[in-house]
């Protein structure tokens, strides 16, 4: 059994972390905050306030704490789970290079999983696309993403992943161009990454290779944030039997 802490609890993504505990055996939940929470209930969860989540995980028993909150929130959730010597899940996007920074100092302390997103189809997306980009090294590729119109940061943590793993494919960076205005042709070598906000779409990440009288679309559409929530579980389970150090989803998958 892996004794759970959840922060953002009464957010989109905590609620839904909240709700897909309550339906697994193998899952705890001890502690769940949320800035300014007030007496709030979520999934038969009591909720704290996020100020006392150092007392919380002092005199409770956490393993692992999940955390689907905002980039400034995640550090100081992080560095307390350090302090207590609790593991930390974060699917929290949006972070600087200081945030990650931030990151990897906790993970010196305590194990640490970073994921900019739990599914599995985005993680096999991921590995395709590393042959696809080697392969098809002289075509054209856009990325496209949308999302529901209450996400903050953009392009999305997951659209950044990918671009990142398209760098390491191809062997260097690609200018990343963000939409196109006016007189603006493409450049060689340059990615166009459109960003769309709208409704409540989950989330949705295209990729696009054109040329040689070609094309080639790879989309992923998340249908339910139990997809999230069920990586993220998935990955505090897995986090709770590891020592000190940085991890990522794939390892969890593997
Ligand atoms: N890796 C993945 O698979 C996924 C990642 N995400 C990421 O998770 C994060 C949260 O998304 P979502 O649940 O939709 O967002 P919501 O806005 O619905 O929830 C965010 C939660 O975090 C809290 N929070 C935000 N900023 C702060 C802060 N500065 N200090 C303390 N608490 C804070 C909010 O509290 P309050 O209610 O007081 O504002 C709220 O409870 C985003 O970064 C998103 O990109 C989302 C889905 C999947
Ligand atoms: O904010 C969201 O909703 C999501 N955020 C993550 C991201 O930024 O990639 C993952 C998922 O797409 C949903």
């Amino acid at each position: 059994m892996t004794a759970i802490g959840v922060t953002g609890a009464t957010g989109t993504m905590g609620t839904a972390v909240l709700e897909t505990a309550a339906d697994r055996e193998d899952i705890d939940v001890n502690v769940a905050v949320n800035r300014g929470a007030d007496g709030e209930r979520v999934a038969g969860q009591g909720v704290h306030d996020a100020a006392d989540l150092p007392t919380l995980l002092a005199d409770r028993s956490v393993d692992v704490v999940v955390d689907f909150t905002g980039p400034g929130s995640a550090i100081e959730y992080a560095a307390a789970c350090a302090e207590a010597g609790v593991g930390f899940v974060t699917g929290t996007t949006g972070f600087d290079a200081d945030g990650r920074a931030a990151l990897e100092t906790s993970a010196e302390r305590v194990p640490l999983l970073w994921a900019t997103n739990f599914s599995q189809g985005i993680h096999a997306l991921g590995e395709a696309l590393g042959e696809i980009t080697e392969t098809l090294s002289e075509y054209d590729i856009e990325m496209t993403e949308t999302h529901h119109n209450r996400k903050r940061d953009a392009p999305s943590g997951t659209a950044t992943t990918l671009l990142d793993g398209i760098d390491d494919a191809s062997g260097g960076e690609h200018d990343r161009t963000y939409g196109r205005e006016g007189d603006q042709p493409r450049a060689d070598g340059e990615i166009g990454v459109h960003v769309r906000r709208a409704g409540g779409i989950r989330g949705e990440h295209e990729v696009l290779f054109a040329g040689n009288d070609e094309v080639l679309t790879f989309t992923h559409r998340a249908e339910s944030r139990a997809v999230f929530a069920s990586g993220a579980l998935d990955a505090a389970v897995w986090l709770a039997e590891r020592d000190p150090g940085f991890y990522e989803f794939g390892e969890v998958l593997a």
